[in-house]
């Protein structure tokens, strides 16, 4: 297989910069709020990538540049299974453009529509592989804070990929920044007090919920009463044979206001749920 030489040394040991032109740019895989991002081929290796490309004058209207930033600092430092590469950037006079891993499956919340909900087996897999991205990162001083369904990818093999880590930050200081839609905001971030990786944790509980019930716990129509179910933690668990006691143990033991108090991820990997239902291979590509 063809690798991708991030830092692209030339045979004299030149250091060059990657641009458009290194690339035959393929069909459009996504659009987001900067930019596109396509399926793209580094002409000299047929290493095929994800180019997401981001228009400077987005940069200068969202006030972006610093999370844009961080972002590329952050992503291009990481390397774990369940975390999508970022190999490298450049820019040319209007855009930003990133060479991203690309995963051949697909974006995970469309999956979580078409299935309406996942099966015990396909969302302890999800929560196993998540919950060692976020070991990785928080090892590396990272809490993402936006982890939401349409920041996860699948690859070909089934494997779940965190991408977008447009909210991510080093984290050895507490943090006090907004961030993040409502319903994955845990108490201590939707008071604005200072927060910590533990936060991680407590949106793993509120996927867990989601991908078993198919809709977050603490959706409301108004905004407002999600905020006030948040720091309640009002907590309800519809009637439903397809979800196992064991299953609300965890996201039980997830969602819980003292941020100290919730279940770290080592004891999620531990947890009978996890042990029983997850498959070690971190894919399932079985159809239900
Ligand atoms: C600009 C787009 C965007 C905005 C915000 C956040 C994110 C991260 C998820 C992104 N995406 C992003 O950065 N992305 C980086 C990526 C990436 C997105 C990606 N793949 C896909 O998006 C994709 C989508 C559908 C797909 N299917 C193939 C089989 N078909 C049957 C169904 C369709 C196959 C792959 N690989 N690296």
């Amino acid at each position: 297989m063809a690798t991708l030489n991030p830092s692209r040394q030339g045979e004299g040991g030149k250091k060059d910069e990657w641009s458009l032109a290194d690339f035959e740019i393929g069909k459009l895989l996504g659009e987001g709020k900067f930019g596109k991002v396509y399926l793209a081929r580094e002409r000299e290796s047929g290493y095929v990538v994800a180019l997401k490309t981001i228009f400077k004058e987005k940069l200068d209207k969202y006030q972006y540049h610093n999370h844009l930033r961080r972002e590329i600092e952050i992503q291009c430092s990481l390397e774990h299974p369940n975390v999508l590469r970022l190999y490298a950037w450049f820019h040319d006079e209007t855009r930003i453009f990133l060479i991203l891993e690309y995963a051949a499956g697909r974006e995970l919340y469309k999956l979580l529509q078409d299935l309406k909900c996942f099966s015990e087996k396909r969302a302890s897999t999800y929560i196993a592989s998540l919950t060692r991205a976020l070991a990785y990162l928080h090892e590396k001083q990272v809490i993402h804070r936006d982890i939401k369904p349409e920041n996860l990818l699948l690859d070909l093999e089934g494997r779940l990929k965190i991408a977008d880590f447009g909210w991510a930050v080093q984290s050895s200081a507490k943090r006090h920044t907004m961030c993040g839609t409502i319903d994955y905001l845990a108490p201590e971030m939707v008071e604005k007090k200072a927060h910590d990786h533990a936060v991680d944790n407590w949106t793993l509980g509120v996927l867990c919920y989601e991908f078993l019930y198919g809709v977050p716990p603490f959706e409301e129509e108004d905004q407002g009463n999600t905020f006030r179910r948040i720091m309640k933690v009002d907590l309800r668990f519809p009637p439903t044979p397809y979800v196992s006691a064991e299953a609300k143990d965890l996201i039980s033991k997830l969602l819980v206001k003292d941020s100290s108090q919730r279940l770290s991820l080592q004891k999620i990997l531990e947890h009978p749920w996890i042990v029983k239902h997850a498959d070690p291979s971190g894919s399932c590509n079985t159809l239900t």
